[in-house]
């Protein structure tokens, strides 16, 4: 009787074991709607009042979700960047999985902002999808929508039912109205939700089929079921997307504008968005003031490094965090 023990047993008995999978998500959204506030409320389970503004923070923590050891890497963006940060939001962008997109609903700028940020992560992750390999397929990219400041009713300005809907209209899979400042819970149930997202879209690639999903639908199901019924909104992939696919396939075959026109002034942006990546250089300019509501985003610096490094945690223990800190004040990270 022989016994054979496999390369991988043979290396974990000698202690060495593969570099866990990281989820990486980035969460962004306008200055004060509570950025920090959320994630380490996520990470510490309090709620800090005031943070240091626009500092720009990579998190690593791990801990058990859907019975699952989930390894994060939660990068803090800064809110209101100076100009010479905007490659770095973009290459941000880049270097994430998935995106937490957060206004509060006591300001209707930040909520507005929403738009101008989506589009800035559709056109880096459309970039990418197409400069990596069609072989692959068309990876999704979740990105939860997220009202928060929901505990100061006497200020609000945006109503629940607007964010419901500019989640469908500019294409987020799932839409979360929280206060971080009354209820942990909530705040687990958006991280929660933009993991189950990321893993349906990423062992599916191609989930969105021309009348739906087409994954698996037990895991469907757990993915887009709401956490809590009375502050979260799930749903599909929207028809935005489904045009997308083919905006893509005919701009990888050499066809410029190929979709249609329906659908409002968002779907015709992000429509002429695609198809560009010949002369993206010559017009990344004029993208990006139509990116910006307000016409003034600056002109693109020289490229920045990709992706942006991050603080690892290691293995062993159950619940574990460090931090890492970048922006004006820190060197290292
Ligand atoms: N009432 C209330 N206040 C909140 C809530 N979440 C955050 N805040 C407050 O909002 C302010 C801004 O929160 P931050 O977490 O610093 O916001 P931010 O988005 O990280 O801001 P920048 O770092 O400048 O981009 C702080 O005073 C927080 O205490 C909430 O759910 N309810």
């Amino acid at each position: 009787m022989s016994t054979s023990t496999s390369p991988k047993s043979s290396l974990a008995k000698l202690g060495f074991y593969p570099k866990p999978k990281t989820f990486k998500v980035m969460v962004l959204g306008q200055a004060g709607v509570g950025k920090s506030a959320l994630v380490v409320r996520f990470i510490t389970r309090r709620f800090i009042g005031e943070y240091d503004p626009n500092l720009e923070k990579v998190y690593a923590f791990q801990t058990i979700i859907d019975n699952e050891m989930v390894y994060f890497e939660v990068l803090d963006s800064a809110g209101d960047p100076h100009e010479s940060e905007y490659s770095n939001l973009e290459s941000n962008i880049r270097w994430a999985e998935a995106f937490i997109l957060m206004y509060s609903v006591t300001d209707q700028c930040s909520f507005d902002e929403c738009h101008r940020l989506k589009f800035l992560i559709n056109y880096n992750k459309r970039r990418r999808r197409l400069t990596s390999s069609m072989k692959e397929g068309i990876l999704e990219v979740p990105v939860v929508l997220v009202g928060n400041k929901a505990d100061l009713a006497g200020d609000r300005m945006v109503s629940t039912e607007e964010g419901h809907r500019r989640s469908k209209d500019i294409g987020c899979v799932c839409f979360h109205e929280i206060s971080v400042r009354e209820s942990i819970e909530q705040v687990w149930s958006v991280f929660r939700d933009a993991r189950r997202f990321w893993r349906v879209s990423s062992k599916s690639p191609r989930l969105r089929a021309a009348d739906g999903c087409d994954a698996h639908p037990a895991a469907l199901a757990r993915a887009l079921a709401p956490a809590d019924p009375k502050h979260s909104f799930c749903r599909r992939w929207t028809e935005i997307d489904v045009d997308e696919e083919q905006e893509e396939l005919a701009g990888a075959a050499g066809v410029v504008g190929a979709a249609g026109g329906a659908g409002g002034a968002w779907r015709s942006d992000s429509t002429s968005s695609s198809g560009r990546e010949g002369d993206e250089a010559g017009e990344g300019d004029t993208f990006r003031a139509r990116a910006s509501t307000d016409s003034r985003l600056p002109p693109r610096p020289a490229r920045a490094r990709h992706p942006p490094p991050t603080a690892r945690a290691p293995a062993p223990a159950s619940r574990r965090m460090s931090v890492a800190m970048r922006g004006n004040n820190a060197s290292t990270y």
